[in-house]
């Protein structure tokens, strides 16, 4: 045994990253830790290496929360016969050390390109001489909060949406954790830039605007070895994973492989909202094809040039990779599926809802966030959620599934059965109102929501026929919510709810100057993607966003913390409640039926303490004993971008 004592950081720069680090600073070779399974290892060891060394101490090492420690590196030099120099001459090639899960030593130059453990120009003196960074960096010491302030002054100078995208992508790639404070201490200006609605537009431009993979794409060219490729992801304690197959992007359509940026764009939030650690996050593409043509035909296209696999071949796919994951992760990784087609999202949410820790945004978290908007609501309008006639435009998965969560929680508040509580909820389709006459036709989803009625085509008649007091956009089209659906839903109601949430905000189903205006400013509006307020007859009107980034992290969170197995739909009523608890007085004096997002990472972790509370409730949850203040833990867990100190 050789023994080093040595102030290290530990990365996954890979054998590269060691190898400058071993032959800049003259360690001995071999600095290097396989940490893989036992036959990773023996592979690296039956290559004839002589260099891969396990070492022991770093078994201790809390690897994967970026922590920097003091490590007494321990040389075990059983593995592979001793150690020499292994990246000499006479030794084995990077190929035969199984590079994805070597564990090194980044200091000097590889410490600044190492995006989890940088800090630039905030590298404190004593830093800069123990890391070898001397000369590295300009002479200058900066806060972190200075470091904050120059890169919004930056991004602020970019008129075009997507430059500032890219310029956060580059900052999420360079300094991590300098990222992750600019968005927690600016969320309500930088929320829009690194999700809805920009992030659509970067999908949209993903091949062009391709530089590093910032996720794992899993192709049908990895059917059969969808395991070994979740292996090569760096990091190996993954709680959240977020997956799209980029079919139904936003309401941009099929966006194949380019869907990439929305796992991205949600994981960060999951991080900068709901606190769960960046290395925790593992963004997912699954590329089964795209039936784009204009992206077939794009040069610059990413994916797989062929259209969507569907069928048993798609079904396969996604069921080796459901399999792999549970594998590898364990049963209480959270699969988040995002932007499915509604005829995949529904089967899979079912198909695998019973045996994996498995969550649809767009299905059930829209849900949780529009009903919270709701239940707050009341408040402006009086009365309980049974006494509204409730209107869709758009039955797919945000519609059904507010609709459905609207039906629980009042037959859950007044006792009627479901069947009942669904019946003053009304859907319309590209085909008009979704009528029982119709059945026969309907997709399984829309089944329950067939009630008796005389068919109709249009929106207004609709509206004419129904006399909702709360119409709810999730069609997917712009523009469909015209002024004379407004003015008719604002001659029946003194206070019309209008959620117009199809994102992004081209698809719209109307502007919130629209709403306000042609309701004569007694809307009470929310709309998916983000709106500037509106000033109509001199009074100026803030409309709400009934946004995902409400629920989600939070509600991850939660069944993180308390290690929860299954998801609930009771886990969601309860995150509603929590949402709609955190509306102000002063937020209901604006109209707001939303908080505003600036308190987002308090509102987080009450949600996350309300779910984590029913998990344990309903006998969901693994983590034992249960804490006894689940807000304190849900607070206490949450990562914090601030840097640490290196010494
Ligand atoms: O991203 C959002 O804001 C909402 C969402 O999931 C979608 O529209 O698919
Ligand atoms: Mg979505």
């Amino acid at each position: 045994m050789l023994s080093l004592n040595r102030t290290c950081f530990l990365s996954n720069s890979g054998i590269n990253g060691s190898r400058t680090a071993i032959q800049r600073h003259g360690l001995p070779a071999a600095y290097v830790r396989v940490p893989g399974s036992l036959s990773t290892r023996a592979r690296a060891a039956k290559s004839g290496d002589t260099g891969v060394v396990v070492e022991t101490a770093f078994k201790e090492m809390q690897f994967g929360n970026g922590s920097p420690a003091t490590v007494n590196v321990e040389m075990d030099t059983t593995v592979g016969g001793g150690v020499k120099d292994v990246y000499g001459e006479d030794t084995a090639t990077e190929d035969q050390l199984v590079t994805p899960w070597s564990v090194s030593v980044a200091s000097g130059y590889n410490l600044l390109r190492d995006p989890h453990h940088n800090k630039g120009l905030a590298f404190n003196e004593k830093e800069r001489d123990a890391h070898y960074l001397r000369g590295l960096l300009p002479p200058t010491v900066v806060s972190q909060e200075l470091q904050v302030k120059k890169m919004m002054h930056n991004i602020r100078q970019y008129q075009v949406p997507l430059q500032k995208y890219m310029a956060m992508t580059d900052l999420q790639e360079m300094n991590e954790r300098l990222f992750y404070k600019l968005l927690i201490d600016n969320v309500e200006e930088l929320l829009p830039v690194v999700y809805t609605p920009t992030v659509g537009e970067a999908c949209q431009k993903y091949g062009s605007i391709f530089r590093r993979p910032q996720g794992l794409f899993i192709s049908l060219k990895e059917k059969g070895r969808i395991l070994e490729v979740l292996k090569n992801w760096p990091e190996r304690n993954i709680q959240v994973i977020v997956v799209t197959d980029g079919e139904r992007i936003l309401g941009l359509g099929d966006l194949g492989c380019q869907g990439m940026g929305i796992p991205v764009g949600k994981l960060s939030l999951y991080t900068a909202l709901g606190g769960v650690r960046p290395s925790a996050c593992l963004p997912i593409t699954i590329d089964v094809g795209t039936n784009n043509e204009s992206l077939l035909n794009d040069e610059f296209y990413i994916g797989l040039r062929q259209r969507r696999a569907t069928g048993q071949e798609y079904d396969e796919l996604l069921h080796e990779f459901m399999c792999a994951v549970k594998q590898n992760y364990g049963e209480k990784v959270l699969i988040q599926f995002e932007d499915f087609a509604n005829h995949n999202a529904f089967d899979l949410l079912e198909k695998y809802g019973t045996t994996h820790l498995v969550f649809n945004d767009d299905i059930q978290g829209t849900a949780s966030v529009v009903l919270a908007g709701l239940i707050a609501a009341q408040k402006l309008v009086g009365g309980g959620l049974a006494d509204h006639r409730y209107l869709f435009l758009g039955a797919g998965e945000a519609g059904t599934g507010i609709a459905e969560l609207i039906a629980l929680e009042i037959s859950k508040q007044t006792n009627v059965p479901l069947d009942l509580a669904r019946k003053n909820i009304w859907l319309v389709d590209s085909k008009g109102l979704v009528v029982s006459s119709r059945k026969e036709s309907l997709q399984h989803f829309k089944k329950p929501w067939a009630h008796e009625h005389e068919p109709l085509i249009d929106l207004v008649d609709a509206v004419k026929a129904i006399k909702p007091t709360v119409l709810i956009g999730t069609s997917g089209v712009g523009r469909t919510f015209t002024k004379e659906v407004v003015q008719t839903m604002a001659s029946l109601n003194e206070k019309p709810i209008i959620l117009s949430l199809s994102n992004p905000t081209s698809q719209s189903e109307c502007t919130a100057q629209e709403a306000y205006r042609w309701s004569e400013g007694r809307a009470i509006f929310a709309s998916g993607s983000p709106f500037a307020p509106v000033e109509y007859e001199g009074k100026v009107f803030v409309p709400g966003q009934a946004n995902n980034a409400y629920i989600f992290p939070g509600f991850g969170l939660g069944l993180i913390m308390s290690g929860a197995i299954r998801v609930h739909d009771d886990m969601l009523l309860a995150a509603s409640e929590a949402l709609a608890a955190e509306v102000t007085r002063e937020d209901f004096k604006k109209g707001l039926i939303y908080p505003p997002f600036s308190n987002i990472r308090k509102i987080s972790a009450n949600i996350a303490a309300r779910v984590a509370t029913k998990a344990y409730e309903l006998g969901l949850a693994t983590r034992l004993p249960q804490p006894d203040d689940l807000v304190k833990c849900a607070e206490s867990c949450m990562y914090s971008p601030t840097y640490r100190s290196y010494r």
